[in-house]
C-alpha cells in the first residue's frame, strides 16, 4: 500500500502558509489491512480512518459516482485497484488534487502547482459537479485567497453557475451553508463569499433574504469590510453580512423595521444560528437605521436603551454600536468623523444613563411604578445632562 499526503496541506506547503491539518489518502489497501495495522475507523459514508498514534485522516483512494441530488445520494467506490489519479480527478480544485509521496515528490496529474502560481482556483473535472457544497467552497476558497490575488477560472465560474440553474445547491442542508458562512467568515475577506456567491446566482437560491440587499447597494459589503479591518469579533461581522434593513438613506417605517425583523429571524431560525448571532442581528435590523439618526433626542436615546435592554445586556449593545459604526461608516451623506462623534455620544449619554442605580430612590422609600418612574426620570435627566455638558464643549 502506498500512502501520499494530500489536499490543503500540500496546496498550503506550496503557497508557504502553515496549514492546519494534514489528510493522506492511502492506495492499493482494503479496510481489513488498516484495521489490522491499528487505525480507528471513522464516518459511515467513506472509508477513512484515524493513524493510530497522530490521528491524522488517512482515506482509502475512492472515487464516486452521484445517485441522487444534493450532498446526499453519492455511492463510493474503495476498492484497492482505485488509482492514486482518479482519486484526485473526483477532487473539487486543482490546487487541491496535488498528492505528495513520503520523498516529498508531488504527483500533479492536473497541474495544479501551475494553477497555484497563476493564482487561478480551477475545477478538476466535470466530477466537480456531483458536490452542490463546493460551490460554496470555491466561494470560501476566493475569499480565503483574494489578498493573495486569486480568480476564479471562467469555465468554473460557468459550471458553478449551471450547477445553481439546475438547482443543485437548494438541496444544500442549513448545517453545511452555516458552516461554511462561519469558515468564510474567518477569512481575511469574507464579503468575497457573498459577492462570488451572488455572482453565480447561488445567492438568491441560499440565501434569498440577503440577495436583493447585495445586489442593490453595496453596504453590506463595506460594512463587512469595515468590521474585518477592525478585526472585530464574528458575531459583528456576520451581522453586517447579514443585514437586512435596506433604507440607509432615510429614516425607515415601522413596516419596513417590521419586514426587516422578521426576515431576520427566518433567516436565521432556518440556518439554526447560534442564539447570541440570532440576537445581534435582530437587533442590529431593528435599530441601526434609528440610531444612526443624528438629531436623536434625550427621550429618543431612553427609548432605544430600554427596547434593545442596554441595562442587562451591556456588551451586546456595545457590539450594536460597533456595527453601527461599520455600516454608517458607509453611508454617503455621513462624514466617518461625525458618525465616530455620534456613537461616542450615544455611548457616554448611555454609560451616563447606566450609573444611574435604584439605591438611593429605594432609601425613598419608592417601590414597584413608582420606583420604575423615578428611575426612568433620572436616566433622561443623566442622558439631556450629558448632551448638554458635550455641546457646551463643542
Ligand atoms: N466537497 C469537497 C470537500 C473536500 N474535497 C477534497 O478534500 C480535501 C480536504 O478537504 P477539507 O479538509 O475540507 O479542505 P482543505 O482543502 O484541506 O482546506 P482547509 O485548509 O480549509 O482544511 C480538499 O483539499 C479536496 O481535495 C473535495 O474535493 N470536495
Amino acid at each position: 500500500m502506498e500512502v501520499y499526503l494530500v489536499g490543503g496541506a500540500v496546496r498550503d506547503q506550496l503557497l508557504g502558509i502553515k496549514s492546519q491539518d494534514r489528510d493522506w489518502v492511502v492506495v492499493g489497501a482494503t479496510p481489513e489491512q488498516m484495521l489490522a495495522q491499528g487505525y480507528q475507523p471513522v464516518g459511515k459514508d467513506f472509508p477513512v480512518f484515524l493513524h493510530p498514534t497522530t490521528h491524522e485522516e488517512y482515506a482509502l483512494a475512492r472515487t464516486e459516482r452521484k445517485s441522487g441530488h444534493g450532498y446526499h445520494g453519492f455511492t463510493c467506490n474503495a476498492a484497492p485497484d482505485v488509482t492514486l489519479t482518479e482519486d484526485l480527478q473526483r477532487r473539487d480544485l486543482t490546487i487541491n488534487a496535488i498528492a505528495q509521496n513520503s520523498q516529498g515528490e508531488l504527483i500533479d496529474p492536473f497541474n495544479g502547482a501551475g494553477d497555484l502560481s497563476q493564482k487561478c482556483l480551477r475545477h478538476v473535472s466535470p466530477a466537480f459537479a456531483e458536490d452542490p457544497l463546493r460551490v460554496l467552497r470555491v466561494a470560501r476558497f476566493a475569499a480565503r485567497y483574494h489578498h493573495l490575488g486569486f480568480y476564479i477560472a471562467e469555465e468554473t465560474l460557468s459550471l458553478m453557475c449551471a450547477m445553481v440553474n439546475l438547482g443543485e445547491v437548494d438541496h444544500l442542508v442549513s448545517e453545511r451553508i452555516w458552516q461554511e458562512i462561519i469558515k468564510a467568515t474567518q477569512t481575511l475577506s469574507p464579503w468575497i463569499f457573498f459577492t462570488t456567491l451572488q455572482q453565480v446566482s447561488a445567492l438568491k437560491r441560499i440565501l434569498p433574504e440577503l440577495a436583493s440587499l447585495w445586489q442593490e447597494s453595496n453596504l453590506p459589503q463595506q460594512a463587512l469590510k469595515a468590521a474585518k479591518q477592525q478585526q472585530l469579533s464574528e458575531e459583528i461581522q456576520l451581522a453586517c453580512a447579514l443585514l437586512l434593513q435596506v433604507h440607509p438613506n432615510k429614516a425607515s417605517t415601522s413596516i419596513e423595521v417590521d419586514t426587516a425583523h422578521n426576515l431576520t429571524k427566518q433567516l436565521l431560525e432556518r440556518l439554526k444560528a447560534p442564539n447570541n448571532i440570532r440576537q445581534l442581528n435582530l437587533l442590529v435590523n431593528q435599530f441601526w437605521a434609528e440610531l444612526m439618526r443624528l438629531e436623536l433626542s434625550a427621550k429618543d436615546l431612553l427609548n432605544i436603551f430600554d427596547r434593545a435592554d442596554a441595562w442587562r445586556r451591556g456588551e451586546r449593545f456595545m457590539m450594536l454600536l460597533q456595527c453601527i459604526k461599520c455600516i454608517a461608516g458607509n453611508i454617503p451623506h455621513l462624514t466617518l468623523e461625525q458618525i465616530n462623534e455620534h456613537i461616542k455620544a450615544i455611548h457616554q449619554q448611555w454609560q451616563a444613563a447606566l450609573a444611574i442605580k435604584p439605591r438611593p430612590f429605594l432609601k425613598q422609600g419608592l417601590t414597584g411604578k413608582a420606583l420604575g418612574a423615578a428611575i426612568h426620570e433620572a436616566r433622561l435627566s443623566a442622558i439631556q445632562a450629558t448632551a448638554k455638558e458635550r455641546s457646551s464643549d463643542s
